[in-house]
């Protein structure tokens, strides 16, 4: 060979090399962790070790869900309105809380150590196969109306927390859940609650007051539903956005369901991994953002959300080993 050819080789293995890295970064797959067959290690308290940096050390003292007893008995005050707190809605609340449960159930308060797995309603889920991973978790939250029929190879099946609003309610909660599923409402305004009493009761239906028309007939148990504590939204906002609690606008900024859901982990478990977070960058205005439907970010103009800023967030969260994301990021 001669040297110019030798020469010419060697340079067009550098190109491919320098391709090969800048690929890597700009895919940020250093928050990738490539997912083994076996079960991760789960150390009990972790969670709580992780979320006490984030979140300060009393936010563990807190119920998971809202119980009757602290409308009932002992009237609990509440600093914020909804969604961060429940002021002002406390007589819809208590006729809520009388109708539904609190108790963590026992098959997920019986586990010696909790994996817990958040999965985003996220693009980059699609093709993943990640089903049989995500399904080993002892414990799948999932997000508004995110299907699982027809998506099991890269989604899983099993759904053992579903956060929803009215407006995000799957209409027919049978097909996409579990049937003892947790379907955990995530209340924004006092008509969620009304919403919900309207249906466990099945009082006269309100079809005004909502952004998006929620289901009028949804079959569920109400032994399956809880009333999430907003102080899990209070804190996402606080401490991983450090958005105002009290806000004078119309469109009130705050946490997705997802940074919610991320939260309430921290909390809930001892482990806690994430799959199918990640919006495409705001110049990338025809990528689609979920595994399921064809919409690009402009659908969520007006939804108070910022997604850089949660990206920021997240990303603070994988560095500091609090939670690990099966997805890139
Ligand atoms: C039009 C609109 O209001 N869209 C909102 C939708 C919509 O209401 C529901 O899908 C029901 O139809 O809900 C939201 O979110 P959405 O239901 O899209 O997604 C659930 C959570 O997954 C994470 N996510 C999603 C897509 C993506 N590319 N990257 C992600 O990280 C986010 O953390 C997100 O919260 C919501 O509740 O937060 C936020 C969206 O703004
Ligand atoms: C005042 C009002 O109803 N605002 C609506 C927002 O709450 C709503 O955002 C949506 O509100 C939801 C709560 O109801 C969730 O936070 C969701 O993530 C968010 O996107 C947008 C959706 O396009 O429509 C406005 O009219």
């Amino acid at each position: 060979m001669t040297s110019k050819s030798h020469w010419k080789l060697l340079a067009l293995a550098l190109v491919l090399v320098v391709v090969m890295v800048w690929y890597s970064i700009s895919r940020e797959d250093s928050f990738y962790f490539p997912v083994s067959e076996k079960k991760e290690p789960c150390f009990q308290g972790e969670a709580e070790r992780q979320a006490s940096k984030i979140f300060g050390n009393h936010s563990r003292e807190q119920p998971i869900f809202l119980q009757l007893k602290d409308y009932f008995w002992v009237k609990t005050p509440s600093a914020y309105e909804l969604p961060f707190g429940t002021k002002g809605s406390e007589d819809l609340l208590l006729r809520v809380l009388a109708i539904t449960s609190y108790s963590i159930p026992e098959s997920i308060q019986s586990l010696e150590c909790r994996r817990c797995v958040v999965v985003g309603n996220g693009h980059r889920l699609k093709n993943s196969s990640l089903g049989g991973v995500i399904n080993k978790y002892d414990v799948v939250i999932r997000l508004n109306n995110a299907p699982v029929a027809g998506y099991e190879g890269d989604v899983g099946s099993k759904t053992t927390i579903r956060l929803f609003y009215p407006e995000s309610a799957h209409f027919d909660p049978k097909i996409e859940n579990n049937p003892d599923t947790l379907l955990v409402l995530v209340a924004f305004k006092a008509m969620d609650f009304h919403w919900i009493e309207t249906i466990l009761s099945d009082k006269k239906r309100v079809r005004k007051g909502f952004w998006k028309q929620p289901p009028l007939i949804w079959d569920v148990n109400p032994k399956q539903i809880r009333i999430l504590n907003p102080f899990f939204m209070e804190i996402a906002a606080d401490k991983l956005l450090s958005l105002p609690i009290q806000q004078p606008r119309k469109i009130k900024q705050k946490p997705t369901t997802g940074l919610l859901a991320i939260t309430l982990a921290l909390h809930l478990c001892d482990l806690v991994h994430i799959a199918g977070f990640g919006y495409p960058d705001a110049y990338n205005k025809k990528q689609t953002i979920h595994y399921y439907e064809q919409i690009t970010l402009k659908s969520m103009a007006g939804s108070g959300h910022n997604v850089s800023q949660e990206a920021v967030a997240i990303k603070r969260m994988l560095e500091m080993g609090a939670v690990k994301n099966l997805t890139y990021f």
